[in-house]
């Protein structure tokens, strides 16, 4: 079966569409159903206009045992298709999780969503409408026609009856549409805004209290949930406007429709069993456009959520998994990187060019808000809006596959997060835990003696010691999982911002072990005590390489520098970037 060009367009569709045989199966079953739900018609007709008349119970035996087997295959039609559709269901869940996770993962990163869990919901919302009563209505719909032709047959005018309520119920169907789409999707976005600005101060409830900060922001938050109840209650009126008029319909249709049968009745050109037949064939040729306009909403939501999720995975597509490469060995090389924030006019780095060669010690200095986490951030690949070029062994940072590079790796963020799990799993990055490596990291973060010392030793969970870890502790944590399993490139954002001087003299024997092991450090700091361990120093000033170069040479530039700052004007001693 050649694709049509609707399920071509993305890769979503593309996953819809290798689930067509089951659809086709949905569509088999729902004809099965559809057309055996003419049977209590004929039941009715035949107990009406036969059995009445020839008074026979053997007849009403047989046309029941057979109206009852014609039932079963009904349900089990019924039955059927819905477990296919749940099933079909879990399917897609299972075909997309994984990509839906890493798209997200990754556009979460790049600071253009608000969350994975987003994505999630709208994976659920499009499994929920494909698995629910929403798709029946597109699959009994079809059927429509038969039953209208039915009643064509008992008598045009209640054909053409029925043919006039169903546009009218689809007039209502398209305004209900062209109505609600815009007021369903502002409430849905001001609602999520509304609990985001909510989930993102509950993290820092903290400080909220402490402060007593609650107060000041609750009309912030108050304004905003104010505007997503307005919104939301606008559409839900509009809902329950055309609920109402719906079931007017529905209502009117059903009497009218007797009232038309019994006027054919009276006039003698139909039966009255044709009159009972007609009015029940009437409400279910009717109910799939129905049961469309009551699962418009439902529809509409689907809809944006698919839409959302085509654009997420068309914007992150997934990796090529062919670019597995050898080991690298932890030479770094930046070719003028400029990395860019979104709001930002300019450039937080504004073209950076180094070399780090591997096996040394670089240390970044620079002032408050120069840019050193920026290129910490950029040396790893992880900063979202970069141009120029950071090379890992000569390649491309983003062409690595970041699963198979991570090991080779090691980055301590400014802001320390551990996850919930034990200490050894923050450790052993949550991988298979070796315990033999992890307890190596931790000896090298002079953490060792301090884990041995908590109740369940390294099998703590992080929960759990969170209240027994200081800031400085939970930054040797970081440090152990940034070095755990030997990586050949370290970066660390101010390691030392939390340690005492005990802390600092460990992490400066971790630092010297790694150098002689041959691994390649970047380390950011502020403080001085730490340079003793630089092979190279690279200061930063204002997203600027303002010095680069050997240690020495770098400390005497400076020291030239200030020097000359002190001295009459035209002798100052220029820095020489090496
Ligand atoms: N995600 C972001 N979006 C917009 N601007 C950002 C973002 N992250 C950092 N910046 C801005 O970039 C500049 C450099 O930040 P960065 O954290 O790299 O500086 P830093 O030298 O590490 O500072 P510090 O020593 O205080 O940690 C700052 O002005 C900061 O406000």
């Amino acid at each position: 079966m050649s694709k049509p060009s609707f399920f071509q367009r993305s890769e979503l569709t593309q996953v819809l569409w290798s689930f067509r045989r089951e659809f086709i199966t949905v569509g088999i079953f729902s004809m099965v159903a559809n057309v055996l739900m003419l049977s209590p018609t004929l039941y009715m007709l035949q107990v009406y206009d036969r059995v009445m008349v020839s008074q026979s119970e053997l007849t009403l035996l047989a046309m029941s045992l057979i109206t009852l087997f014609l039932f079963g295959i009904m349900a089990f039609a019924e039955w059927m298709r819905s477990r296919l559709l749940v099933r079909t269901g879990v399917q897609l869940d299972t075909a997309l999780g994984t990509r839906v996770f890493n798209a997200s993962f990754e556009s979460y990163l790049g600071q253009s969503s608000s969350g994975p869990a987003r994505a999630f919901n709208d994976l659920i919302q499009i499994r929920q409408f494909i698995t629910g009563n929403g798709i029946f209505a597109f699959f009994d719909a079809p059927w429509a026609p038969i039953y209208i032709a039915v009643l064509f047959f008992l008598h045009p005018m209640l054909g053409w009856l029925s043919i006039g309520f169903a546009l009218v119920q689809m007039a209502l169907a398209w305004f209900g549409h062209r109505r609600m789409v815009e007021p369903s999707e502002e409430a849905a976005k001001a609602t999520s805004e509304s609990s985001a600005y909510l989930q993102s101060k509950l993290r820092n409830a903290e400080v909220l209290e402490s402060m007593g900060m609650v107060h000041n922001l609750h009309p912030h938050w108050a304004d905003r949930h104010q505007k997503a109840l307005a919104l939301q209650s606008h559409a839900q009126s509009l809902t329950h406007r055309i609920t109402a008029w719906s079931k007017f319909i529905r209502y009117a249709q059903q009497s009218l429709s007797l009232g038309a049968g019994a006027l054919l009745v009276i006039d003698g050109q139909i039966s009255p069993g044709a009159m009972i037949a007609a009015n029940v064939l009437m409400t279910r040729a009717l109910a799939p456009i129905d049961m469309m306009v009551g699962t418009w909403r439902a529809f509409i939501a689907a809809r944006s959520a698919f839409d959302r999720l085509e654009t997420l995975l068309r914007d992150y597509p997934e990796r090529d998994a062919a670019l597995s490469r050898v080991a690298p060995k932890g030479a770094l090389t930046l070719r003028k990187v400029v990395a860019s924030a979104p709001g930002r006019k300019t450039p937080i780095l504004k073209g950076v060019s180094t070399t780090v060669a591997a096996g040394t010690v670089t240390v970044v200095l620079g002032p408050s808000g120069s840019g050193k986490s920026t290129l910490a951030r950029t040396m790893v690949g992880i900063w979202p809006d970069v141009s120029g070029e950071v090379l890992l062994d000569g390649l491309p940072i983003e062409s690595w596959d970041r699963t198979e590079l991570g090991p080779y790796l090691g980055y301590l963020p400014q802001d320390i997060e551990l996850f919930e799990g034990s200490i050894a799993e923050n450790i052993a990055r949550f991988g298979k835990v070796d315990s033999d490596k992890v307890i190596a990291a931790a000896r090298s973060a002079g953490l060792h003696d301090m884990i041995l010392r908590f109740p369940k030793g390294y099998d703590t969970p992080i929960g759990e010691a969170g209240g027994l870890l200081s800031g400085g502790q939970r930054q040797r944590i970081g440090l152990a999982r940034a070095i755990y399993g030997d990586p050949v490139l370290v970066v660390l954002d101010e390691p030392n911002a939390n340690l005492d001087d005990v802390g600092e003299a460990a992490l400066v024997r971790t630092v010297q072990g790694l150098k002689e092991a041959g691994r390649t450090v970047l380390l950011v700091t502020h403080r001085p005590g730490i340079l003793a361990v630089a092979d190279r120093l690279l200061i930063l000033r204002d997203g600027q390489v303002q010095a680069d170069g050997p240690r020495d040479q770098v400390l005497a530039a400076m020291r030239a520098t200030s020097a000359a700052a002190a001295s009459p004007p035209g002798t100052a001693v220029a820095v020489q970037p090496a």
